[in-house]
């Protein structure tokens, strides 16, 4: 789903007011009739709402909400911050469309001292500004975000948390923290980042009809990953395919104490539809590599704990992943250069691999094009220095994967790829449950799985985070956010593989 700037939305509003034809009162009575019907479907018995608006169309919105819930039979007031302004043209009509109705509802305040109490069943709605700010809240707009952030009401943000630049980093302005914010149509790009978790809670996107000409027409350099992009990657099995069809990957990774991580990313490349998959690990990892993935072959290094040189040929290999585990110790540091400079395809870097070039800024040049590199913000920030939001770390991201050829993934809750032609892909899978050590490690070795059967880099990075972030819904579906491991991420891998399968045959 390509994620639009705030000025897009507005075009593709005035697009659809124009082609659709729909006056652009209706298609604000469409999005708070959208609002209203989530509402009574996410908090059924909820009668009492508290609607704050602002004299713009996001303020139309809620005036039109607030008539819409009156009519189904809910208790509504309505708080309009009196700015000494015009309200905007929609604004006025569904102020005088309220009017007309409930007059009783409709109450101006002007100071701090005006301040509604709000009971404590209420839903507070926030519908003071939206996509149309364009300058910090201040004075009694910015009171009146702090007094509703003070209180312990649930809050809806309607289509942004007022004070939310959709764009833009925010100089920490003052903001409305919401528990759920009701996107019209699409995400917006403020709405995907860590920085503003405070502020968005739960997105949820609800469709208004916006003309899908002007979606299919407009180009924009951002997408959130979805269903749809996921059935374009994904390359079903052929009927009479033989292993070598699915291409030899090799995963370099493990030190005394962190079998765990060879094991995981192991484990999971052998789930990822490779043909073939080799671990190069070290010594002391024979047994415990051989047992727990059996699947895979096994060539050791000479030393018993650690990775100190790659006694190994790696140009049969259509992929190779290094770092989960590995360490930093200089004879692995020796390793990594080692690697480097033999091996020319597309590779997965991460986990240490990324820290010990984080420290050799000088072998960045060496990185195949088309590589794969994924930190999570602390190595990132190791390998390409501190940002002061997520704006610019995303940017200095598109940077790198330009300069570097290569594509970098930004782990977190809504992974960033960025990749060399300028693109940046929001994930939308995943969950706070595989916040737990070697989730990061399932990764890398799916990755280098997907990889090696000969996806582009581009489409690898897209598909394996999706997958992984699916399987570890899934995971937390069956076994809890707090219970689930990294090893249940593999586990629904079957199960994620399966859904996507589906999503060619009903989009
Ligand atoms: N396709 C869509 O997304 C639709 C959007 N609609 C609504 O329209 C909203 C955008 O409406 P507007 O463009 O009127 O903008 P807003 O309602 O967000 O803001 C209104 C006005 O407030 C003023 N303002 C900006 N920053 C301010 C600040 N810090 N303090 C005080 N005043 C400030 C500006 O003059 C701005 O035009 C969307 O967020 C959404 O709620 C819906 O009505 C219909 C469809
Ligand atoms: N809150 C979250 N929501 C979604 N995904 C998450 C969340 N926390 C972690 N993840 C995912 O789990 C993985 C963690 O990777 P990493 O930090 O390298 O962990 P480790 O080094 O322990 O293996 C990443 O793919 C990341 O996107
Ligand atoms: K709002």
């Amino acid at each position: 789903m390509k994620l639009f700037t705030a000025q897009q939305i507005r075009d593709w509003d005035s697009y659809t007011m124009q082609e659709e034809p729909i006056a652009s009162i209706d298609l604000m009575e469409r999005a708070a009739t959208a609002c209203v019907d989530w509402l009574q479907h996410r908090f059924p018995k909820q009668e009492f709402y508290t609607i704050f608006c602002g004299k713009g169309n996001n303020g139309g919105d809620g005036l039109a909400i607030a008539r819409l819930l009156m009519a189904r039979n809910c208790s509504v007031t309505v708080y309009i911050p009196e700015s000494g302004q015009q309200g905007s043209y929609d604004f006025q009509a569904n102020l005088e469309r309220l009017n007309q109705v409930y007059p009783e509802v409709i109450q101006f305040i002007e100071t701090p001292e005006e301040l509604p109490l709000v009971a404590t069943g209420n839903i507070i709605i926030d519908a003071i500004l939206g996509t149309g700010i364009n300058r910090p809240a201040t004075g009694f707009t910015a009171a009146l975000f702090d007094y509703i952030n003070s209180l312990s009401n649930i809050v809806v943000a309607i289509d942004m948390p007022s004070g939310l630049y959709a764009d833009k980093a925010g100089d920490n302005n003052p903001v409305i923290e919401a528990d759920h914010t009701l996107s019209f149509q699409g995400y917006k790009r403020a709405l995907l980042m860590a920085d503003n978790a405070g502020a968005v809670g739960e997105v949820h996107v609800l469709p208004i009809g916006l003309d899908p000409d002007y979606y299919n027409q407009t180009n924009t350099p951002f997408e959130v990953i979805d269903a749809a992009l996921i059935a374009t990657i994904y390359k079903p099995r052929l009927r009479f395919a033989h292993k070598g069809n699915y291409g030899h990957g090799l995963v370099i990774a493990g030190s005394y104490g962190k079998n765990g991580a060879a094991v995981l990313a192991c484990r999971a490349a052998v789930r990822s539809g490779i043909g073939l998959l080799t671990c190069y690990t070290q010594d002391s990892g024979y047994i415990v590599l051989q047992t727990s993935v059996p699947e895979a072959m096994l060539i050791t290094d000479p030393d018993p704990d650690h990775i100190t040189e790659l006694q190994l040929d790696t140009t049969p290999y259509r992929a190779v992943g290094i770092g989960p585990g590995i360490g930093t110790q200089p004879a692995t540091i020796k390793a990594v250069y080692q690697l480097l400079q033999q091996y020319r395809q597309p590779m997965v870097i991460d986990a240490d691999a990324l820290n010990i070039l984080a420290k050799h800024p000088d072998w960045y040049d060496l990185i195949p094009s088309g590589s794969i590199l994924t930190p999570h913000p602390k190595e990132f920030e190791r390998l390409f220095g501190a940002t002061t939001n997520n704006f610019t770390q995303q940017q200095l991201a598109l940077e790198k994967a330009q300069l570097l050829n290569c594509i970098i993934i930004v782990k977190g809750h809504h992974s960033f790829i960025a990749t060399p032609a300028g693109k940046g892909f929001y994930n939308t899978t995943g969950n706070a449950g595989m916040a737990t050590g070697g989730s990061g490690d399932v990764l890398t070795g799916l990755l280098t799985g997907i990889l090696a059967q000969g996806y582009t880099p581009e489409d690898a990075a897209i598909f394996g985070v999706y997958l992984h972030g699916l399987a570890g819904d899934l995971a937390a579906a069956a076994n809890s956010m707090e219970a689930m491991t990294a090893g249940d991420i593999i586990e629904y891998l079957g199960q994620s593989f399966q859904q996507i399968g589906r999503y060619g045959r009903s989009i």
